[in-house]
């Protein structure tokens, strides 16, 4: 394969920050003249909503892109092209265009990019032309971290435990893009476009503003830096809704505003002083890798169950079951923390850990809907809609993913709520029609006395919806709805709740 070109061509995408690049510094490092281009896909930006708070955090991020690379390069000209069409056929065309033998990307895992990759690799082939696919968004790759008889791990604890290891003693390198300024070209005259507008690209503003979320790397950077600061706290803050614990991240984590690299490093970083907090982040950033390598070696998933047995379950179906799903979606299940949980959802594209599992576990075991339809309507709406966490995420709520909760796991909503929103405030935050109830009465506000629902304003089935279905009916109907796993797996036991 061919290590030198004259000209190479960066194909931006899930990696929108010039710091620690590798698809930037491979180009950097092997062409002697190196365009850059981000393509504002129509095959995928055409399906979606025209508010959506992805494609301003994207457009965004662009933006701040362009200025990064200009700095990199020394020079205010406009460096970085951008094409609102199809990228599978945008790309080929364009290294058409500026003769470049080399279009440089880092590696997708999920099942669309690859088929599109796949179909822009022949094209370039056929005009003699490379695809250089580099590893950016994970440490580690399907292929990386494997069992001692050389299988994808469907366990995270061993998984774990032996992508610690070869990560081993040192910090993971990085990618240096030192040498931009005297390879990086500006964009021909006939490409250097401004930069499109939301709106030129179809979409209008959304409140991404006003929740005081930004794209680019710097906004990443300012977001690391404050959650640096809590990262010694993480393991006992990040399950409280109402409590900034976690990093919020994820988003930068998604367009690659952040490096995945320079995370883990400075976890382990604080591992190594022995930080109880650090050392738990550092396992969520592998679960991320986890559950990376999981649709790539198994990509039935994307589709179907990982245990293939649990595709046999009759979900239900049909317009009443149609019904709860709406009043889920909207947030009026009567169950306060499912409901004020969907509220950030809607509101805002984020949603706290501790309260995907909730409402998600409520949507498969109390509501008995399949979790594909949750996982969609997570894909619509995260910020950080991720493919392989969120389908690794409901195939744990759902039990039928590697390493899920078992089946007679059942979280009970109201004890959920009472533990981790004691007092509430998450609640209230959303649900504000719901502030003036006691501690104990918010989490079931139906088995509050009249006087106390009077006193608060709260009209059950008026302003706060009643309870969609009854904790200990929807249960025993999960039970049996799953029961006939229990043979298969082996696994049952005792029906325990959570
Ligand atoms: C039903 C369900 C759906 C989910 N959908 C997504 C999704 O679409 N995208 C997504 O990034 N995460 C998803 N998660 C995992 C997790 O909830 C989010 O990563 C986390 O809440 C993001 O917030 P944060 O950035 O503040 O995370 P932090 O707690 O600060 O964690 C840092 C980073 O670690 C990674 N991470 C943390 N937990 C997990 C996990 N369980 N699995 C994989 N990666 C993890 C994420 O990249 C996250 O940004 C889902 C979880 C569930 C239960």
């Amino acid at each position: 394969m061919q290590s030198h070109f004259s000209t190479g061509l960066v194909w931006f995408r899930r990696d929108l920050r010039t710091d620690d690049n590798a698809a930037l510094s491979r180009a950097l490092a092997c062409c002697d003249t190196v365009y850059c281009v981000f393509v504002y896909d129509k095959a995928i930006l055409d399906k979606l909503p025209r508010q959506d708070r992805r494609v301003e955090f994207i457009q965004e991020s662009v933006t701040a892109l362009e200025s990064s690379l200009q700095a990199l390069r020394g020079h205010a000209s406009r460096t970085l092209i951008t094409l609102h069409d199809v990228a599978q056929s945008a790309i080929p065309e364009l290294s058409k265009q500026l003769q470049a033998s080399a279009v440089f990307a880092a590696r997708d895992y999920e099942p669309a990019a690859v088929t599109r990759d796949t179909a822009v690799q022949q094209q370039l082939l056929a005009e003699g032309k490379q695809l250089v696919l580099v590893k950016d968004q994970v440490i580690f790759e399907e292929r990386e971290v494997l069992t001692q008889t050389g299988k994808p791990y469907g366990v995270f604890t061993p998984y774990h435990r032996a992508w610690l290891a070869r990560i081993g003693m040192e910090l993971v390198p990085g990618h240096d893009v030192g040498r931009g300024n005297a390879v990086l070209s500006v964009a021909p005259d006939a490409l250097a476009q401004p930069l499109p507008s939301l709106a030129d690209l179809g979409f209008e503003a959304t409140n991404l503003r006003a929740l005081g979320m930004h794209g680019g790397s710097a906004a990443g950077e300012a977001m690391l830096q404050d959650f640096v600061g809590r990262m010694d706290r993480y393991s006992e803050a990040r399950n409280f809704p109402s409590v900034k614990g976690p990093s919020y991240l994820g988003v930068h984590l998604r367009f690659g505003t952040v490096s995945i690299r320079k995370l883990v490093n400075l976890a382990l970083q604080r591992v190594r002083t022995g930080s109880e907090g650090a050392s738990v982040w550092l396992a969520e950033l592998a679960w991320r890798d986890f559950y990376f390598q999981i649709l790539a070696n198994f990509p039935h998933v994307a589709t179907q169950a990982f245990k293939p047995e649990y595709d046999a379950i009759a979900w239900e179906q049909g317009e009443e079951a149609e019904a709860l799903f709406e009043a889920w979606c909207e947030g009026k299940t009567g169950y306060p923390i499912v409901d004020a949980a969907m509220a950030q959802l809607n509101q805002t594209g984020y949603m706290h850990n501790r309260l995907r599992m909730v409402a998600g576990s409520f949507l498969v075991k109390h509501l008995g809907l399949d979790w594909r339809w949750g996982e969609k309507y997570f894909a619509l709406k995260l910020n950080d809609f991720d493919l392989s966490a969120n389908n690794g995420g409901w195939q744990w709520v759902a039990s039928s993913g590697c390493d899920a909760q078992p089946y007679f796991r059942i979280f009970n909503p109201v004890t959920q709520s009472e533990k981790f929103d004691g007092q509430g405030k998450f609640i209230k935050r959303y649900l504000p029609q719901l502030a003036g109830l006691s501690d104990k009465a918010i989490h079931a506000p139906w088995l509050a006395k009249p006087m106390e629902l009077a006193a608060a304003g709260v009209q059950i089935g008026s302003n706060y919806p009643s309870p969609v279905v009854d904790h200990a009916k929807a249960r025993a109907r999960t039970l049996a709805r799953y029961g006939f796993l229990k043979k298969s797996t082996d696994q049952a036991g005792t029906a325990t709740e959570q």
